[in-house]
């Protein structure tokens, strides 16, 4: 397995050789432990990591710390370099520094929580499955679009579960997410039956990482074992004293496929939320913003207001009502956001640092950190 099968390129190389970092290799993480990580390198060398202290300084937010799918600067230890000791035994490999991220799929921590948690680092295509029956929601694919956009990779839809439903129901309905985004691709697919699943090799390139999103049940799975074939057998390979198969967690959360391209699959993508902000929000109702222009006053609600622009779009027919709705839903969830954002930001500050103090399990790295908190103490 080589680097560029891992979703390496020249832009990562460039930023790893700025930083100059002799003793270090390049490596990309595909699991967080919470305490350490798992990355591989080259050749498909699996190791256990943590981060410095410098790594977890520079952080200005949760959202800025090592996560699935970065790119880092690996310093492995001694003994791992000579093959000495069982890689994953000894916590020695160190996270020097993390690369820039190409893009970024982050959403609200679950809860209540506002803070943004990043699930998925350096993934170009979100794949977001759904069906023209009962998963069918084009406000919700809106959410799903701007969180796609505002992470910077490409959104491709899938309208699955076609063998369930008349072809005209699920052409309809593809056209009516279509009309929801020009960016984004919708196919027709039936991951049962494996009709229209070749629609996805043209994202499916070489070093290209992609992960998926939607609803419980809409076939997500299905989707994943018919892109592996005969791949998926290796969870199956079972270890009869460790339980775990040969290939571990690996074989689900960072998947090279045969053909090209990385499937990234992992619960937090599975459960994904929405996590916005008020930018984003904006650029996905350009239209409507650009109605609100017109309001005749500068803090128009939208709502019962006299002259407001929005609402006489809707009455004449010129704003679909569902999006009128839509946009107004939304604005009230980024405020509730905003506030909640607001209070919490001390707390999760406060268990961001013990939790990440956590990481930094090298014994230097921690006298250090433990100082920072403790200015009194020596
Ligand atoms: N008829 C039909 N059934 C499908 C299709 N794709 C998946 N299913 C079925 O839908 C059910 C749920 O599919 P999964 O693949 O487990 O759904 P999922 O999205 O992975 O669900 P979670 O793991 O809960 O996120 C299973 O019984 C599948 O056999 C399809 O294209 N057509
Ligand atoms: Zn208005």
């Amino acid at each position: 397995m080589t680097l560029h099968d891992l979703g390496w390129n020249k832009k990562f190389q460039k930023a790893f050789d700025s930083l100059s970092l002799k003793r270090c290799v390049p490596a990309r993480l595909i699991r967080d432990n919470k305490i350490s990580y798992g990355a591989l390198t080259e050749g498909g060398e699996e190791y256990e990591v943590v981060m410095s202290g410098k790594v977890y300084h520079e952080a200005a937010s949760d959202a800025e710390l090592p996560a699935v799918g970065d790119w880092v600067a690996l310093e492995l230890s001694k003994a791992a370099k000579e093959g000495k000791v069982e890689k994953t035994d000894e916590c020695e490999n160190m996270i020097r520094a993390r690369l820039p991220r190409q893009t970024c799929f982050s959403r609200k921590t679950p809860g209540k929580s506002t803070e943004e948690q990043v699930i998925a680092a350096n993934v170009s295509v979100v794949v977001i499955v759904t069906d023209a029956g009962p998963d069918f929601n084009p406000r919700r694919m809106e959410r799903y679009f701007m969180l796609v956009r505002r992470s910077g990779a490409k959104a491709v839809v899938l309208m699955n579960k076609s063998d369930l439903f008349p072809r005209e129901q699920n052409e309809e309905a593809a056209a009516m997410i279509r009309e929801l985004s020009d960016e984004a691709d919708v196919h027709i697919t039936s991951a049962k039956e494996n009709d229209g699943l070749e629609v996805l090799q043209q994202y499916l390139t070489p070093g290209v990482s992609v992960t998926l999103v939607g609803s419980s049940g809409v076939g997500k799975s299905t989707l994943v074992n018919q892109l592996l074939g005969e791949e998926f057998q290796w969870t199956s390979d079972v270890n009869e004293l460790t339980g775990k198969g040969r290939h571990t967690t690996t074989a689900r959360e960072l998947i090279p496929l045969q053909g090209g391209g990385i499937l990234i699959d992992n619960p937090g993508i599975r459960e994904v939320q929405m996590w916005t902000d008020e930018q984003t929000l904006r650029e996905s109702f350009l239209d409507v913003e650009a109605l609100a222009s017109h309001c005749k006053f500068h803090d128009c609600k939208h709502g019962n207001d006299a002259g407001c622009a929005i609402r006489t779009a809707v009455e004449s027919g010129d704003l679909d009502p569902g999006r009128y709705e839509s946009y107004l839903k939304l604005d009230e969830e980024i405020e509730k956001l905003e506030q909640r954002q607001k209070k919490r930001r001390m707390i999760s500050e406060r268990r961001a640092k013990r939790d990440h103090r956590v990481k930094a399990r090298n014994l230097a790295d921690r006298i250090e950190l433990e100082k920072e908190d403790r200015p009194d103490w020596r």
